[in-house]
């Protein structure tokens, strides 16, 4: 099988124009099929505290009302998905950019109403490979922002590290999948202050007593969580760290095993 490399950018790379650079740079010389998933989740909060819209963020997802979902699909697959896409032009990566609309990529429903209601927010039923996969045959590089869409016209805000995790469960059937999340820092930490503390490979049991520790919070929990759905869905490998973790195998960083 052939290996399908799916890699996401979190927000603190994006905003960050040298470390941008780097990474795509990098990224535009990965051979074989790949597909970029970015977030964004910074620059949609500047954006809505600009336009006195506000924010909430529950359980590291963003509460997305009718105003937030129209801020959020300016954000993400307007300005950053096609800036990405024009970078990666630039560097002869021919890139496409996507929604989970487009090409019917991702579906998703309203993520059902229990304790909280978080309105314009999906959570994904399905990934159709087909229109991506006859791209990738093509060597054209698909680029995902974290929007979808539930087949009946409404769009959906799904958490940017939960579409390269379902793309790269969708994908597994024809591909071995790699999954890389890349951000600022060196991996999971044991002490988020550390960059040299990284836990170098984390299973389910580890995991429990890390979040049982106060280990891992904040954004690494759905990380987290979106790494073990992953890894058992054949998802081959899950990885954590920062973006030279993909262009240099010395380079420390978080294995996630079953
Ligand atoms: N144990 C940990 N190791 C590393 N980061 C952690 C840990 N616990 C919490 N974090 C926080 O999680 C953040 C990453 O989550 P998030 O901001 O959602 O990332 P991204 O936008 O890159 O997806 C880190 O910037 C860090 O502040
Ligand atoms: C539902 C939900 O929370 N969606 C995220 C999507 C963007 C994202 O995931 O961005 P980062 O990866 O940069 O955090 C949000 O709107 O913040």
């Amino acid at each position: 099988m052939q290996t399908l490399k799916i890699i996401k950018i979190g927000g603190n790379i994006i905003d960050d124009e040298q470390a941008l650079d780097n990474f795509l740079d990098g990224f535009s010389k990965i051979k074989g099929p790949k597909i970029l998933v970015h977030g964004g989740g910074k620059l949609a909060t500047k954006l809505a505290n600009q336009m006195g819209v506000e924010v909430k963020m529950t359980n590291g997802r963003r509460i997305t009302d009718a105003d937030t979902l129209d801020i959020i699909t300016m954000v993400y697959a307007g300005k950053i998905n096609k800036n990405l896409v024009a970078k990666l032009q630039a560097k002869q990566c021919n890139a496409i950019g996507f929604s989970g609309a487009d090409g019917n990529a991702i579906i998703s429903e309203k993520r059902p109403v229990k304790d909280i209601d978080y309105g314009f927010v999906g959570d994904v039923l399905k990934v159709n490979t087909n229109t991506l996969e006859v791209l990738l045959n093509n060597q054209v590089t698909p680029v995902f922002c974290a929007i979808t869409h539930d087949e009946n016209g409404q769009l959906f805000n799904t958490n940017a590290d939960t579409i390269a995790s379902e793309l790269a469960i969708g994908f597994a059937k024809i591909y071995q999948t790699e999954l890389y999340y890349c951000f600022e820092k060196n991996g999971v930490l044991l002490n988020v202050n550390d960059d040299d503390s990284v836990i170098e490979h984390i299973n389910s049991e580890n995991y429990q007593t890390l979040i049982n520790d106060g280990i891992i919070a904040d954004g690494m929990l759905p990380k987290l969580n979106n790494c073990f759905h992953a890894i058992k869905h054949k998802v081959h490998k899950v990885c954590i760290g920062k973006p030279e973790m993909l262009f240099n195998s010395n380079t420390k960083h978080t294995t996630i095993q079953a």
